[in-house]
């Protein structure tokens, strides 16, 4: 097994807020994404990566290297791509692009032209003026030029519109077969996630829900639907978040075989999407 990342036992307090023994580990060849809702921890576990701020305790390591010891070299090797990153607003693209490429050992004039030309980018353009999105592009055509071997990004897709999302989604699925690196990236829109990723990791209240392929996770959960009359105090504690109005029940069920035991031809069991994992799971407050 080829590990780019692993995270152990990883934690940080805030004044408000903990991050808890999140653990999980990204294998080369894969894009994995990061959900949860607002405050859950995401940027901060990403921030932790990139080590721009302190953890408290537990391991970080990237292509089995810890990224404290060795963090020059795991820069290297990260592609980190969100949209305010620190670019000088008043330098063109071409500006811009030759005070980053120093810092670069395996930097690729003729990538990075590949792609500019590919994003429809003009070189000559000022970073201010650039869109969010093409600020985007910007940076992720960096970290293609370094041949960067583990993309991450915070919420690349938000705020960007449908078709400058699955443009950038598909600009991620074609660099994948090409090259064996791997992806991970946070985000909302759990649509984006049913296209791309392979693994989902869900986080909730600093704690790692769950950490699996995204596959497994749809075979395991179902949603239920059915009349009020089945739900009393026994029945509800069988689900992991119930959803009621006057016609009758929808609820998430990790354990779908046993509820069709129960209530036999009585309910509905329907495959559930990633934002009714994420939502049902949320509201009942549930750390699995
Ligand atoms: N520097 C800081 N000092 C104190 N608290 C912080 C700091 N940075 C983040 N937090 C708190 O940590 C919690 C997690 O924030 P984080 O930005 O990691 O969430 P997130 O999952 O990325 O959320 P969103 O989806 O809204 O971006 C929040 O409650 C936030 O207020």
């Amino acid at each position: 097994m080829d590990n780019i990342m692993e995270i152990k036992n990883l934690c940080k307090s805030y004044r408000e807020f903990k991050l808890k023994n999140v653990n999980f580990t990204l294998e080369k060849g894969y894009i994995m994404g990061f959900i949860g809702p607002n405050g859950a921890g995401k940027s901060t576990t990403i921030k932790l990566i990139m080590n721009l701020v302190k953890k408290d305790a537990g391991e970080i390591k990237i292509f089995g290297m810890d990224n404290l010891k060795y963090e020059k070299q795991v820069k290297e090797k990260i592609g980190f791509v969100y949209d305010e990153n620190y670019y000088y607003e008043e330098l063109t693209v071409n500006e811009m692009k030759r005070i980053i490429a120093p810092f670069y050992k395996n930097w690729d004039n003729k990538t990075f032209e590949r792609y500019m030309n590919l994003f429809d980018l003009n070189p000559k353009k000022k970073i201010k003026e650039l869109s969010k999105g093409m600020k985007m592009k910007f940076s992720l055509a960096v970290a293609l030029s370094h041949k960067a071997e583990l993309i991450i990004m915070d919420e690349p897709t938000s705020g960007l519109d449908p078709v400058f999302r699955s443009e950038i989604l598909e600009i991620l699925q074609s660099v994948m077969q090409d090259e064996k690196m791997g992806v991970f990236f946070s985000t909302h829109i759990t649509t984006d996630l049913e296209k791309i990723a392979d693994y989902i990791t869900f986080i909730n209240n600093g704690e790692i829900i769950f950490s699996k392929p995204k596959d497994e996770i749809i075979e395991t959960y179902a949603i239920v639907k059915g009349g009020r009359e089945l739900l009393d105090r026994d029945t509800r504690k069988e689900f992991l978040g119930i959803r009621e109005n006057s016609y009758g029940f929808e609820a998430l069920t990790d354990k779908p075989e046993k509820m069709k035991k129960i209530f036999r031809d009585n309910i509905l069991i329907e495959k559930p999407t990633l934002e009714e994992i994420m939502i049902y799971t949320v509201r009942s407050g549930v750390n699995a």
